[in-house]
């Protein structure tokens, strides 16, 4: 007799920052809210580098159980035998480190996006976790979206005819007085040191939809990795400020256009009125999706014979409403539960495979662009003492 109740899968967060907030708030909706049933989450500890307090004070804030266990660092979270998965969400900077120090504690690991800060970080992540037989994956919570799921369903189906190209851009006008960023210099999203910039923090959302588009869906054995053409203009930290890629598929004829900045903003006016941030376009039609890049609403459909009448679909973002919260990062979470039910130890909605092609093409996109980071931080060599695995931040 097939069990009827749900999976559960146990949560261990490693920071206590603005996104393990985000998705850990979204962890802890009734999954029933979104018509779920076959899946559950624990959250069942949280761990700061920065103090025990910080932890406590995180799970208060999110209404998370009393009995959800407080760390003081990611070393004792991650040796946590309750935990089933961790859930990393540091600055890209510390991915690789942090993300190894679970795998090797034999965790199953979901790591914020960007994977890493180089591609061979981000192979030396899978090796370990293909030969330690675990569940790994990158954190783009877009790709199990409703709104990617059909956008997806639409060119599967040809509704657009072949995809030639792809043009997709996330942008945050963030220009300031005196030619600056308006970010202080040791934030995250410009900080060199947190491998700050527009590519690493946005603009893999624009690749995300080039690929999802342009690659994803070839037969495995027709997926080729693109050229790479960049232009990329750098801030005074070292950091990208305004990165465009062509990505050129030869093998399809097809290709993606990926842009990001922050000095101007895909969205100028938050009203979506500049159009669509993402444009699917194929021998048929093509497939406009509105809203930012990262949590889009919207698509368009627009075909030869919709004749000026685009089909237009949109999408809510469902919300618990015991918690009065939804932010669409469950949907991520929700595949990590089934893949581990399964015993599947990476997405086939984002394979390994595609988070290395796509890691190399910003390690091209930033080589290209003169960005460099710091050893510390770039390194593909593990060190579980690391600064950045023991809060010496
Ligand atoms: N999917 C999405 O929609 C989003 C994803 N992200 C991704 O999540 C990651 C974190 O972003 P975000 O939460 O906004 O960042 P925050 O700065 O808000 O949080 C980062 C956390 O990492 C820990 N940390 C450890 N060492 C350092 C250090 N040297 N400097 C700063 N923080 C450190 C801290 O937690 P503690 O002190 O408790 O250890 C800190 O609170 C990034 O990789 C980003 O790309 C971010 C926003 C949205
Ligand atoms: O992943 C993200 O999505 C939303 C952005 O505001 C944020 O900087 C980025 O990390």
């Amino acid at each position: 007799m097939a069990s009827s109740a749900p999976y559960t899968v146990k949560w261990g967060i490693m920071a206590t920052g603005w996104i393990a907030e985000t998705f850990t708030q979204d962890l802890l909706t009734n999954p029933a809210s979104r018509d779920v049933h076959d899946v559950r989450h624990e959250v069942v500890a949280v761990s700061s580098s920065s103090s025990v307090q910080r932890a406590e004070e995180f799970i208060a804030k999110v209404k998370a159980p009393s009995s959800t266990k407080a760390y003081g660092s990611y070393h004792e979270l991650v040796a946590d035998p309750n935990v089933d998965i961790i859930y990393v969400a540091t600055p890209h900077s510390h991915h690789f480190q942090n993300a190894m120090l679970a795998l090797e504690a034999n965790k199953n690991v979901l790591c914020e996006k960007s994977l890493t800060v180089t591609a061979s970080q981000t192979r030396k992540l899978i090796e370990t976790a293909r030969s330690k037989n675990l569940f790994f994956m990158e954190a783009v919570w877009t790709r199990y979206h409703p709104i990617s799921i059909k956008v997806r369903e639409l060119i599967t189906s040809g509704a657009i005819g072949n995809v030639y190209r792809t043009v997709a851009d996330l942008s945050v006008g963030r220009d300031g007085p005196d030619g600056k960023i308006d970010f202080p210099d040791n934030n995250r999203m410009v900080n060199a040191d947190l491998a700050g910039g527009a590519l690493l923090d946005l603009g893999i959302y624009a690749l995300t939809w080039v690929f999802q588009s342009l690659y994803h869906l070839q037969p495995e054995e027709e997926k080729e990795a693109p050229k790479v053409f960049a232009a990329v203009n750098k801030y005074h930290t070292g950091a990208d400020e305004t990165t465009s890629i062509i990505l050129q598929f030869p093998k399809h004829k097809s290709q993606g256009i990926a842009l990001t900045s922050l000095r101007v903003a895909s969205d100028p006016d938050g009203k979506d009125t500049s159009g669509a941030s993402i444009r699917i376009q194929g021998s048929k039609g093509e497939i406009q999706v509105v809203g930012p890049a990262y949590r889009p609403l919207q698509y368009r459909l627009i075909t030869k014979e919709s004749d000026g009448k685009a089909e237009v679909v949109n999408f809510t973002i469902p919300k618990d409403p015991e918690r009065d919260w939804g932010h669409g990062m469950f949907w991520e979470a929700d595949e990590c539960a089934r893949c581990l039910r399964d015993g599947q130890k990476e997405s086939k909605t984002l394979p390994w495979s595609e988070s290395i092609v796509i890691m190399e093409v910003m390690d091209e996109t930033l080589k290209q662009g003169g960005v460099t980071y710091p050893e510390l931080i770039s390194t593909d060599v593990y060190d579980p003492q690391s600064p950045l695995n023991t809060g010496k931040r």
